[in-house]
Formats: C-alpha cells, structure tokens, sequence
C-alpha cells in the first residue's frame, strides 16, 4: 500500500463489521465512525482484568471500556467516586495486555479531570501513555467542554458520558435523567456540544428511550446507550451484571447472560468437598 493509499483508507479493520469482522489489528475511532454509516449496531462490555478481557476479545466484542465501575465491581467501593486514577491505570494497562482486537477505552475518575482542561489532558495522557488505552471517556456534556476540547485537540480519542453520570451520585442519586422538556432539551444539547467539541462518541446513561433516539437521529457520532432503550448505536453493559457475577441488586436495564456467581459458587465448594474428603489431589496430581 502507497503511503497515498495509508492515508485515504481510515477504516478498513480487515473485515469491515466491528462484530464479526475478520480484522486482527486494534479497531480504531475511525472504524467506530465508519460503523455508524453503515448502520451497524455493536456491542461494548466493561473489563476489568487481563483475563476477562481476552475471553471478550476472542468472542469479538469490538469495543470495552475500562470503566470506573471497578469501583464497585472489582474493589469493594460502594461507588465509583473513591476511584483513582492510580487504580484505573493498573487496570487498563492489564486489560489493553488482555486484548489484540479491541479498542480499549479508559474512564477517567472522579477528581482526575474536573478541575480543568489541563488537569484533564494530564490525566488522560497517562492512561494512555501507561495503560496503552486507544480513547477516554468523562462525564458531563457542557460541564466538561473545555476539557472535551482540549483532548480532542490534544490528539486524544474522547468519549462523553451524559445522562445518569455516577460519578455526581452524591448530588444527582441514581435516578432517570432527561424526563421532561427542559431536561430532555440540556441533554440534546449537552450531546451537540460535545459533539462540536470533538468527541467521537457519547455514552447515554439511564435516559428516556425516546431521547435517546432523538439524540442519536441528531448526531454524527455515534450513541452508546445503557438503560437508555434500543434506538442507540452501541450497547454497552457492565460484564460483570450480565454475566450474573454481580452480587445484590442489578440495575433494571441489564439482561443476565449467565449466572457466573452460581457456576463459581458451585467450583468453590466441589473443591473444597474434595478435600474435606480426600478427593483431591489424586493420583494424576501427584509427584513421586
Ligand atoms: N454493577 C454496576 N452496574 C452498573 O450499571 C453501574 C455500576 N455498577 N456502577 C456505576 C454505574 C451506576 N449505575 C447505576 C446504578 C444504579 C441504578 C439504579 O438503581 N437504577 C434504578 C432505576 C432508577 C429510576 O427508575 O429512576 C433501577 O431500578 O434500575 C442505575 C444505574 C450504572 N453503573
Ligand atoms: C456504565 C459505563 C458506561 C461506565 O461508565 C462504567 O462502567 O464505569
Ligand atoms: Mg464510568
């Protein structure tokens, strides 16, 4: 290929669907923008962990997030908001090893950006320096303009997060966001300002379906709705809700794929009946 060709041909991931392609090298924000041309729908998962990832990636899950979920769902918060940007390093960098295919994208956590742009681009540039992540994502749509702008032209892939944004859950409780018309009217426009910012994608957390698909009608970049009904671009839900790990109570808008938390449950104890009965180890366990 001429470096000519390099240049025109942005967003060719080997196999052109970003589920179910046959490409094997990272998809790219530009492969993301060409998906919603064509009208494709795709799916993201949360990931956590080397391990869990490289599980996603080899099923084709063509985009995971790096969320600050972690809080909750793999450190024993209560919320995401103690996160910090020391932990969502550690995490990303694991799962950006776990994985060939996807594009990882990495949360920036309560505190790591709301100070400023600056502040922002400094916090970003290490997850993506240190972690190897391919995009970002903040929460807030006008709140957080100058510091969308900024990694944007910074050269940083940027992903808005509107709607519920659990990282305010101290201000905004968990509740459905954008009901009624002047609610529904900032989010619209907290979506076009993002969008006008540079953001390549936006993520519409626990929002009236019919918003969500006025949104997504509205923008050029794609939607990656979560609790917000079926009009998105892209689902996204966090893995360890849909595989069943989680413990307590799941929110409303995931489907369990798999009860993980009885499967292992269920390990845990053949094991240790095993050895409270001398079952294990056997003899092809075992050295002489
Ligand atoms: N395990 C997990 N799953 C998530 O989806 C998730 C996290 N953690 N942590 C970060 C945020 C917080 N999220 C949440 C948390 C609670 C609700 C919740 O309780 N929702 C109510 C509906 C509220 C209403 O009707 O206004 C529900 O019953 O689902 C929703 C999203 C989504 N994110
Ligand atoms: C729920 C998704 C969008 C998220 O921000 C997270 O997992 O942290
Ligand atoms: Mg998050």
């Amino acid at each position: 290929m001429t470096l000519q060709a390099a240049q025109t041909q942005p967003a060719d991931s080997g196999g052109k669907a970003l589920y179910g392609g046959k490409g094997t090298r990272r998809i790219s924000v530009h492969d993301i923008a060409a998906a919603k041309e064509r009208g494709e729908k795709w799916p993201m998962l949360t990931a956590y962990d080397a391990m869990t990832a490289s599980v996603f990636d080899e099923a084709g899950i063509p985009v995971m997030l790096v969320g600050d979920s972690m809080g909750n769902c793999h450190l024993g918060y209560d919320t995401t908001v103690p996160v910090t940007l020391d932990e969502m390093a550690i995490l990303s960098a694991a799962v950006v090893r776990g994985t060939r295919r996807a594009l990882i994208v990495g949360d920036l956590p309560f505190g790591s950006y709301q100070e400023g742009p600056v502040q922002a681009l400094r916090s970003a540039t290490r997850l993506v320096k240190e972690a190897g992540v391919g995009a970002v994502k903040l929460e807030g749509g006008e709140r957080s303009l100058p510091q969308t702008g900024m990694l944007a032209q910074a050269g940083i892939p940027v992903m808005s997060h509107l709607g519920l944004t659990p990282q305010s859950v101290n201000t905004m409780g968990y509740r459905v966001q954008g009901r009624g018309d002047e609610a529904a009217h900032r989010l619209v426009r907290d979506a076009k300002a993002a969008q006008d910012a540079g953001a390549f994608a936006v993520v519409l957390e626990l929002v009236p379906a019919e918003l969500a698909a006025e949104v997504t009608r509205s923008l050029h970049i794609p939607t990656i709705g979560i609790g917000a009904g079926p009009a998105t671009d892209a689902q996204v839900l966090v893995w360890t809700d849909m595989a069943g790990l989680t413990g307590g109570k799941v929110p409303r808008f995931t489907r369990q794929y798999a009860n993980l938390r009885q499967t292992l449950g269920d390990a845990a104890k053949a094991f240790a009946t095993d050895v409270a009965g001398g079952a294990f180890p056997a003899e092809e366990h075992t050295f002489h």
